[in-house]
């Protein structure tokens, strides 16, 4: 018999996800099926969204074998039925205050700043790039966690050094450049590019730098559809496109109507929602079918 959620204390609640206390040394994190643009969180929620990027996250964590916060399987006993295939336990860690961005590609506040100075985080780019140009090696952006609603500041590896000291800044920047790299290979062997990606990272009590939160994912990464990609070409979001796309030209929204996006059409709730599912079986080679959770 599976707890109910309400047995567990809410300790944080984002734009799409939740964390949940289960006792004092595990977590249980739980993804929504909300869905943003444009800065708001929509008012139509994408099905099965929420588990697919579980699921997601699980295929990376056992590919990339790292280190990481995951304390149990995707069907643990610990998770409610109600999120089952959407949450995972996860160890309590100590996190570090640092948003660890790796950039294969220019394009978002790294392009902006590319423009403006010609690096990014301090870290020099050659001369003539444009929104789109390749990486080449990715480079570490960090940034600092901005309080909710608000953007993330772009800061450079110094000043990290200065934050949580140079030894950890060090492991910081060297895991996520490889944890991005080898993941980002895996991707584009299938036809996606993982454009940049999100780390979160926290020590456990042992010292152990751990990888935690949710892991090159379509949230915490920018996805692109690899067929498409030419250099110095602006690409759509795999994802997130036909969302955007139906807001600004058919829905008679504009981000600059000062009000909240009108509910999503059926039709482009489910053309979202299977490309959800395409980009998680093609990158894992897995069937989301076979994932957890889901309509009984
Ligand atoms: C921002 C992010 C979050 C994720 C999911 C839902 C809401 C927030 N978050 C993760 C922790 C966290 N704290 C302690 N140990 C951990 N293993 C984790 C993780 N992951 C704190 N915040």
């Amino acid at each position: 018999m599976r707890p109910e959620l309400s047995e567990y204390t809410p300790i944080y609640s984002g734009k799409v996800r939740e964390l949940y206390e289960i006792d004092g040394e595990h977590l249980l994190l739980v993804a929504s099926d909300r869905i943003s643009a444009y800065d708001y969180v929509l008012d139509t929620p994408i099905p099965d969204k929420g588990r697919v990027l579980t699921a997601m996250s699980v295929f990376f964590f056992d590919a990339l074998g790292v280190p990481n916060h995951l304390a149990g399987p995707a069907d643990d006993p610990r998770i409610p039925e109600s999120v089952l295939g959407r949450a995972l336990v996860t160890r309590r860690l100590d996190m570090v205050p640092v948003e660890c961005v790796a950039r294969g590609y220019l394009t978002g506040s790294g392009l902006k700043e590319y423009r403006a100075n010609g690096e990014v985080c301090g870290v020099p780019l050659p001369e003539g790039l444009v929104d789109g140009s390749r990486i080449d090696p990715p480079i570490f952006t960090p940034a600092t966690k901005a309080a909710v609603g608000d953007h993330d500041e772009n800061v450079s590896f110094e000043r990290v050094a200065e934050d949580v000291g140079i030894e950890l800044a060090t492991r910081l920047r060297d895991l996520t450049l490889d944890v991005y790299g080898r993941g980002a290979d895996i991707a584009r062997t299938r036809g996606i590019i993982l454009a940049d990606t999100k780390f979160e990272f926290g020590l456990s009590s042992d010292g152990d730098l751990l990888l935690a939160d949710e892991v090159l994912t379509p949230d915490s990464s920018r996805y692109w559809d690899g067929a498409l990609y030419e250099p110095g070409t602006v690409l759509p979001s795999f994802d997130k496109q036909i969302v955007r796309d139906w807001l600004t030209k058919d829905s008679g929204w504009s981000t600059d109507a000062g009000a909240p996006p009108p509910a999503l059409p059926a039709e482009v709730v489910e053309r979202t929602r299977a490309r959800y599912i395409e980009a998680y079986e093609r990158i894992s080679g897995l069937s989301f079918a076979d994932w957890p959770g889901g309509a009984a």
